[in-house]
């Protein structure tokens, strides 16, 4: 039996066309117009491909968009002087600071400039924080995790009680998708490069969320029959065969995966388009507390 594909595109439309609905009604309510602004220091060809996605995305859901490029030694100063600006701005309502930024800088200074209220990110230190603690509620969620959890959630609505394992501890996927998995009452494992016997770790999932950025790295002798599996990973790797020279894959071996799993995410086409989803929610979200 082969494994449900999980529709990343189509989950991500369904929200992106509910966030669009949202927007012409607060704009026809004579409510302020959303606008995101999107920060990009340097020029990596693929963050440059991100963040115009972002864009576009905007553009079709009646959100302003407003896009600032700095170059690749821009001074910390530089960078903090922009986010304050932004701060100040009534037009902006979430701030995105294309991660990861060039090495002399300080991310977690970059961050913290950042007003709580526009964090669309969910990146502050204050929103981190009260993601991890009981009863506390952050302001807005990170993208990437939030649109995992509701892809998984289309296949199991609840999570509470079930295994889920994490495959990698970042700052942007791993730490705030497994403090998202133990608010939604589920118990969670969190595994990474000095875990003993990943294997075997792994088959315990009953939802597993791969976010180590290795390609393929996800057998399918390591999971669970009928585990619901949310391939996070965004890995290019050359393929001859394809006209590009290059195609994408996850960390998830999908072929040999999806013989066992229940569900599997694609890669393209899965967790990718439901970050956009999510980023364009949180901006409408950004806009509605600045109406308070
Ligand atoms: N501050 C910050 N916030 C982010 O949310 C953030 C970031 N920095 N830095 C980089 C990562 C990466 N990321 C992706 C978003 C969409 C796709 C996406 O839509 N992918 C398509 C394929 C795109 C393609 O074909 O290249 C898909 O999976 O179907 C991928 C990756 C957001 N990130």
């Amino acid at each position: 039996m082969t494994a449900q594909i999980i529709d990343g595109k189509a989950v991500a439309a369904n929200v992106r066309a509910e966030v669009g609905k949202a927007v012409a009604e607060r704009v026809a309510a004579g409510k302020s117009r959303p606008g995101l602004a999107t920060v990009l220091v340097g020029d990596d060809p693929a963050s440059h491909v991100y963040v115009s996605s972002k864009r576009k995305a905007c553009a079709e859901l009646g959100i302003e968009s407003f896009g600032f490029e700095l170059p690749a030694d821009a001074t910390q100063d530089k960078v903090e002087g922009l986010v304050s600006e932004l701060n100040a701005d009534p037009r902006v309502h979430g701030i995105l600071v294309q991660l990861p930024l060039p090495s002399h800088l300080d991310e977690e200074k970059v961050l913290r400039a950042i007003s709580i209220e526009k964090d669309v990110d969910g990146f502050h230190p204050i929103n981190i924080g009260r993601l991890a603690q009981k009863g506390r509620d952050p302001l807005f969620v990170p993208c990437t995790p939030a649109g995992s959890l509701v892809l998984a959630q289309t296949v199991i609505p609840k999570l509470e009680g079930c295994n889920a394992v994490v495959l990698g501890r970042s700052n942007i996927v791993g730490m705030p998708v497994a403090l998202l998995l133990v608010r939604a009452n589920a118990t969670v494992t969190i595994c990474h490069s000095r875990t003993k016997d990943l294997p075997s770790v792994v088959r315990q999932a009953d939802v597993l969320i791969a976010a180590v950025g290795r390609p393929n790295m996800v057998k399918g002798s390591w999971v669970k029959p009928g585990a619901v599996v949310i391939d996070v990973g965004i890995n290019r790797i050359e393929d001859p065969t394809h006209p590009k020279g290059s195609r994408l894959v996850g960390d998830v071996d999908f072929e040999e995966v999806k013989e066992v799993a229940g569900a599997i995410t694609p890669v393209p086409g899965g967790v990718g388009p439901m970050t956009i989803a999510m980023l364009m929610q949180n901006t409408l979200r950004g806009a509605e507390l600045s109406d308070k």
